[in-house]
């Protein structure tokens, strides 16, 4: 039976054992996650997934098939540090870190190593992620199999080549936090013409769902589907003209191109502290 290690206890690795738990992919009790120093969050953590949690990394990485990397891109070269005495080559290493080549990961580790770069986003935690992967040449046909399968009981998933992350982090990685924005905006708004905030959610969310299972079934580009709720001289394009007015598209776009060069960017900070 796999046992999983999970080094990082943050958004995305709740977001991951939330999914893998909820999903029954594997038993809870072989979940074993550890954090820099937040304990609280470890006993939430155990609370809430029926995890095991310590800072012992003898008993977290014993009989370890599987360690999840979840830490911040910046934290990684202390962390990986901290743990490289316990890694093997039997191991199946995934990152999640935004930016950090998988061979980097190896001069860190200061060995070879059996990885898969994954660009999740947090909706694993209701299996709605949008997860790339990306492998390295030690990965089994075996490990590949099961890491599938773990990103596929999250989430939609897809093989990338590792330079292609680096456009998933800022489109999908990134994602769900311009929607967030988004509905923050409309959440404001609503309350501004009047609503009470509870409908508005109500209304806000299932607008959002709406609109994504139209995109998801129908066979109309996003842009059709746009002007079929555009009645000339009515609401919708009152309300698009304002957009336009803020060259919102525009500004949107600009966003996931900036995401992605930091993605970047965060990769290369890593390279640069390790000279290579
Ligand atoms: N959040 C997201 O939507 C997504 C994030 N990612 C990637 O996932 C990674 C984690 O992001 P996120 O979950 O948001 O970050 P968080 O800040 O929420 O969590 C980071 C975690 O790493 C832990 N940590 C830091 N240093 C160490 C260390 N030396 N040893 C062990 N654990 C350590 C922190 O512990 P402590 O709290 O004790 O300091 C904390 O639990 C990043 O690399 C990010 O690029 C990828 C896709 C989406
Ligand atoms: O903001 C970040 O750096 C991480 C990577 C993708 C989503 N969150």
């Amino acid at each position: 039976m796999e046992k999983l290690a999970v080094v990082g206890a943050g958004s995305m690795a709740e977001a991951l054992i939330a999914g893998i738990v909820k999903n029954k992919l594997m038993d809870s009790r072989r979940i074993w996650v550890t954090n820099k120093t937040d304990h609280e969050k470890l006993i939430s953590l155990q609370n809430q997934y029926d995890v095991q949690t310590t800072y012992n990394l003898n008993e977290l990485f014993q009989n370890a098939s599987i360690v999840i990397l979840a830490m911040k891109p910046k934290d990684a070269a202390e962390a990986i540090e901290h743990i490289k005495k316990y890694l093997t080559e039997e191991m199946l290493i995934i990152s999640v870190l935004a930016g950090v080549s998988m061979n980097s990961v190896e001069m860190l580790a200061g060995q070879s190593l059996a990885i898969v770069r994954a660009m999740p986003n947090t909706s694993a935690a209701v299996g709605k992620s949008a997860t790339a992967l990306a492998i390295n040449q030690k990965v089994s046909a075996e490990q590949m199999t099961l890491v599938s399968n773990m990103f596929a009981t999250v989430g939609v998933t897809a093989i990338v080549e590792e330079e292609q992350l680096d456009a998933v982090t800022g489109l999908s990685g990134s994602g769900p936090a311009y929607i967030y924005y988004l509905a923050e905006a409309m959440e404001k708004s609503a309350v501004d013409v009047g609503l009470e905030k509870e409908i508005a959610k109500e209304f806000i969310v299932q607008t959002l769902l709406g609109a994504a299972e139209m995109l998801s079934k129908s066979a109309k580009e996003p842009k059709q589907l746009r002007k079929e709720v555009t009645s000339p001289g009515g609401t919708t394009e009152a309300g698009l003209k304002v957009l336009e007015n803020y060259r919102v598209q525009h500004a949107f776009i600009d966003c996931i191109k900036e995401a992605t060069a930091q993605s970047k960017r965060l990769g290369e900070d890593i390279s640069a502290g390790m000279n290579v």
